[in-house]
């Protein structure tokens, strides 16, 4: 049985390596050198290899999991995942904002700009601030638990920062950035293999590998969106402040998200993207806009499977070749 000092050493090393893998890849700031936190995970290795009675499931040193699946079981979402309606031009966002400000009584509200990241939408869900399921969208209200492959993400954090409720639940589209997606097909084209058409099939089919280490062999990224449900953090009074504190627990936010006060604002942000979204590392759709302050988001409700208080402005569709030829697959 290892003695306290062992146990302590170990609690410390998790700690510290949780830190920097935080600061490594969500920040993509790291302040240890790759050599010092290889030695750092190595030492946490050589004492769970001695004492295999403390190796817990969310040490740094078990990313990449067991053996591979069988199939995968499904997960009844806590909160059912809605979808967005979609607006196709400024008319169509305008009669949006029309709807939301009459349903609101003219009352004045912000909005968030979100680019819609054109990945496979996940829940995660994390117990006393450790990560515990992981599930695909599914058909919103049933996913496939997807664990052992989300958790060999590595901007997925195991364990979170800052101090955690008991039960936290949090939405996110985890993608493929284009420069993997080129170098995948680099390879399989290299290996005579079938081509994957474009990174968010690519990005969908590995996180539904039955095998974590085919996830693992694959750079997938996430940027975490939003809370599973406004309700389970209390204190938040609106989807900016529920963003800045998931990135103060160690989520990793877009950085391009901005606050809005008018529509014409919203469609600034939305003319700004439809020019830099193929200056960007990772895919883009479009534009989500969100009702920011939660009571706004509450009184104006669902229908069907879409919040009143939400609506995706899509960019302009393009020729798929042509999207091909510029990440430079000819
Ligand atoms: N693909 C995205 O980047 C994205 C997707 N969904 C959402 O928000 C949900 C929450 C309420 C309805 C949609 N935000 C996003 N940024």
């Amino acid at each position: 049985m290892a003695d306290d000092s062992i146990v302590q050493r170990v609690a410390e090393l998790r700690r510290e390596l949780h830190y920097h893998n935080h600061r490594y890849y969500v920040m993509d700031d790291p302040v240890i050198s790759d050599f010092d936190y290889d030695m750092l995970l190595q030492e946490l290795r050589t004492i769970e290899e001695e004492h295999p009675e403390l190796v817990t499931p969310d040490s740094p040193t078990h990313r990449i999991g067991g053996d591979p699946a069988e199939g995968f079981v499904q997960v009844e979402h806590r909160h059912t995942m809605l979808s967005l309606g979609n607006a196709f031009d400024d008319e169509s966002l305008e009669a949006w904002y029309r709807r939301v400000r009459n349903l609101l009584d003219d009352a004045d509200f912000s909005m968030t700009c979100e680019l819609k990241i054109d990945g496979l939408a996940v829940s995660l869900v994390y117990e006393d601030g450790v990560f515990v399921q992981g599930a695909t969208r599914g058909n919103g209200f049933v996913g496939e638990n997807v664990t052992q492959n989300l958790r060999t993400i590595r901007s997925i954090p195991l364990v979170l920062q800052g101090d955690p409720p008991p039960y936290l639940e949090v939405r996110g589209e985890v993608y493929m950035p284009v420069e993997s997606f080129r170098r995948l097909n680099e390879e399989r084209a290299e290996r005579g293999e079938q081509l994957f058409a474009n990174p968010r099939n690519s990005g969908a089919g590995t996180i539904r590998q039955l095998d974590p280490k085919v996830t693992a062999s694959r750079n997938m990224q996430i940027w975490a969106y939003s809370l599973g449900d406004a309700g389970d953090v209390p204190g938040l009074p609106d989807h900016w402040e529920a963003l800045e504190w998931l990135k103060s627990l160690g989520f990793r936010i877009n950085p391009n998200n901005r606050l809005c006060y008018t529509v014409e604002e919203v469609k600034d942000y939305y003319r700004e993207f439809v020019e830099r979204r193929h200056g960007l590392p990772y895919e883009v759709d479009g534009v989500v806009v969100k009702v920011n302050p939660f009571n706004y988001q509450s009184s104006l409700g669902v229908v069907g499977r879409e919040p009143r208080w939400a609506v995706a402005y899509k960019f302009p569709a393009e020729r798929a070749v042509t999207r091909l030829l510029e990440i430079g697959i000819n």
